[in-house]
């Protein structure tokens, strides 16, 4: 999984992620589009929520309840997209390897690599379909719904921050200009939008919480800690925790300027190694798509500001001004913490990179 993310890899697919702003993992994962963000959102949903079945186990065999439902809804809406997918990459893996050259099919897919794995009488470990298929859909739920929750909260909390919004729109305008489109190899060069990136996932981190499970006993400031016990490690109110963060609740993407500025928090990174912002968990299993998903929110969230005002709209459709522009923000419980309410806001094209955006 490391390797099929690593950061070659990625780099390969960045001609593909250009010409693709929306549906990247789609892109990535699968050779097309599949329009299954509803899916995976629906998964991870009900990922967060417990079944009164779990509890009462004769009450699974006799599938009563939504719940049990809800997850055969799901599995009859993913299974037939992922089957033909498989289906036609399995075509085309197969003629590769008899030396044919595929016309208007992209290279690199990960469906593909996992094909090929799985045909492999050589490997060691034998990777089944249905193994495949749940890769497939850990990889859409883990990559789909966590950046659009990331995106959504960036943007509402620069609608919020006009003040942190004008020095990000200054910074892309400066770096970058208005004749052409900020691409992912500017973010290098826009330190402030890569703190609101990583502001972004302290006080919202799409998966609040990491767990482990405990393979010896331990203590932990005077816990004990049974062995097969299951840790449930809050990321959400450690992000928001003043122990570690000077006025937590206040969006102050300056704590995490690398240089010049307040800057407190600059060497503090996303990679797991400092435990106050583990938004992408950490160690062996942390998420192997971090690198993907900070540069891919970097670049969408500068071309956003670059190409576009957004207008808050009250909920009668009328456009909203000064100090009443703000959108909630409350929350939706459920695995991933995604808005409560959707952002809805009217995006007004600006400059003459728009037109390219749009285009
Ligand atoms: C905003 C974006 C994302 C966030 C916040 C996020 C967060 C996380 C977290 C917290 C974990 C658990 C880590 C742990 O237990 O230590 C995880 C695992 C994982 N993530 Fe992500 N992720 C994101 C994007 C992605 C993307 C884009 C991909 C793939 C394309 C991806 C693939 C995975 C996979 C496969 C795992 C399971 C790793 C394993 O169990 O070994 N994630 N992610």
């Amino acid at each position: 999984m490391n390797d099929l993310l690593n950061a070659t890899t990625v780099n390969k697919l960045r001609p593909l992620r250009t010409q693709q702003i929306r549906n990247t993992i789609s892109m990535m994962m699968l050779g097309e589009v599949e329009e299954i963000r509803d899916i995976a959102r629906e998964v991870l949903k009900i990922f967060g929520e417990y079944s009164l079945t779990d509890f009462i186990w004769p009450l699974k065999k006799l599938k009563v309840g939504k719940y049990e439902k809800r997850i055969d809804d799901i599995f009859n809406k993913f299974d037939p997209v992922i089957e033909r997918v498989i289906k036609k990459r399995r075509e085309i893996v197969k003629r590769r390897k008899n030396g044919e050259v595929v016309e208007g099919e992209v290279s690199g897919v990960f469906l593909d690599t996992l094909l090929e794995f799985a045909e492999d009488e050589t490997m060691e470990i034998k990777i089944t379909k249905e193994q495949i298929k749940g890769l497939v859909v850990d990889f859409f739920s883990a990559g789909t719904d966590s950046r659009a929750v990331a995106i959504e909260w960036a943007l509402a909390e620069l609608i919020n921050n006009p003040r942190v919004l004008q020095k990000v729109r200054d910074e892309v305008y400066n770096v970058v200009g208005k004749d052409r489109l900020v691409d992912e190899a500017d973010t290098q060069n826009l330190p402030y939008i890569r703190s609101i990136v990583k502001e972004t996932f302290c006080m919202h981190p799409p998966l609040p919480v990491v767990k482990r499970k405990c393979v010896e006993e331990c203590e932990i400031n005077g816990y004990v800690i049974p062995e097969g016990a299951l840790i449930l490690f809050n990321v959400w109110a450690v992000g928001r925790d003043p122990k570690y963060w000077d006025r937590p609740l206040e969006f102050r993407s300056e704590r995490f300027l690398e240089s010049g500025g307040e800057g407190e928090a600059g060497p503090i990174d996303l990679r797991g190694q400092h435990f106050q912002l583990l938004p992408f968990g950490s160690g062996r299993r942390m998420c192997p798509g971090v690198n993907l998903a900070t540069s891919r929110m970097a670049t969408l969230l500068a071309s956003l500001i670059q190409c576009f005002d957004l207008q808050v709209v009250s909920s009668d459709g009328q456009i909203l001004k000064g100090k009443d522009a703000k959108v909630s923000m409350e929350e939706r419980a459920g695995l991933t913490v995604p808005r409560a309410h959707n952002l809805v806001c009217v995006p007004l094209a600006r400059a003459r990179v728009a037109a390219k955006l749009l285009s």
